[in-house]
């Protein structure tokens, strides 16, 4: 069971222990989700070069594996430091941005899966579909599938591969193939700001670091994005200010905040 009570500890815990969470991760988001991570009480760094993968995974509380840029020259970054962390017993979050889309990006989640073991995949619908149905198609890195949609493919997946499933969308599913949980606060302006997935999987990888149970932290990291949403949707004027008022949520979040806003 997930509980308001439960997401206020692991929130507590976090800031107490401000984990390093290495991400390899895209272009687009490396700003924002470093922001977020800070914002929430983590310690981000931001690395992929081949060189330093297995001394910065070596020192890391949990890792984030992100493809949203992807191209040949990271993979073997990826690999290197998704085996340390898979060696060492840390958390490893694989977030299969665009899955579905190209065969490059399924084909390399699939290599990831095979070979470090993620903890926990957290992508959008179609992305969760794809890693199981070669029909699934993704129409770049946004969803065409309704996460509900998604929930019997996420939990083979979750069956085949022993990792948690966590679905994004106006409803979030948390799976370990067996139990289910749904997170129902849908925020119109989430997926108009682009990476608010990967913050989802960056907060996955912080909560991880200080939560042993994958299915507790990946669930109790899409309740800290909806509480922090519906914290900030009353405020913003449109994406650009959802951005900056959002980051203010996740540091100012309190039990208060949880209990009144948090759908399960
Ligand atoms: N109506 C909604 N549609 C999509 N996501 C929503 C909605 N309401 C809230 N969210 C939240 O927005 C966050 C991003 O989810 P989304 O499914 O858009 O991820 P994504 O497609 O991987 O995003 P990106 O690729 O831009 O990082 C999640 O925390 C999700 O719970
Ligand atoms: C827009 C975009 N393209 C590649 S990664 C990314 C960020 C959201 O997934
Ligand atoms: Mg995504």
């Amino acid at each position: 069971m997930i509980t308001a009570q439960g997401v206020s500890k692991n929130l507590q815990n976090l800031r107490n222990q401000t984990p390093l969470v290495h991400n390899i991760t895209n272009y687009v988001v490396m700003n924002n989700t470093a922001n977020a991570l800070l914002s929430v009480g983590a310690s981000p760094v931001m690395a992929h070069a081949p060189e330093e993968m297995e001394a910065m995974a070596g020192i890391a509380s949990s890792l984030v594996i992100n493809i949203g840029t992807l191209s040949k020259e990271w993979i073997e970054g990826m690999m290197t430091a998704g085996k340390t962390a898979h060696k060492r017993g840390i958390p490893l979050i694989l977030d299969p941005v665009g899955a579905g889309a190209t065969g490059f990006r399924t084909q390399t989640c699939h290599q990831i899966i095979k070979e470090c073991k993620p903890d926990v995949i957290r992508g959008n619908a179609s992305e969760i579909m794809a890693l199981i149905s070669s029909d699934v198609k993704t129409k770049g890195v946004d969803s065409t599938e309704s996460s509900e949609n998604a929930i019997e493919l996420a939990k083979t997946l979750a069956k085949e591969t022993g990792a948690v499933v966590s679905i994004s969308g106006p409803v979030d599913y948390i799976t370990d193939g067996a139990s289910i949980f749904t997170i129902k606060n849908d925020i119109p302006l989430m997926p108009k700001v682009t990476g608010m997935g990967c913050t989802a999987s960056a907060l996955t990888g912080a909560v991880a670091a200080v939560c042993t149970d994958s299915l507790e932290a990946a669930a109790t990291a899409m309740a800290i994005m909806a509480v922090a949403g519906e914290m900030t949707l009353p405020l913003a004027k449109g994406p650009g200010t959802f951005q900056a008022h959002f980051l203010d949520a996740l540091y100012s979040m309190g039990d208060k905040e949880i209990l009144q806003y948090l759908k399960l």
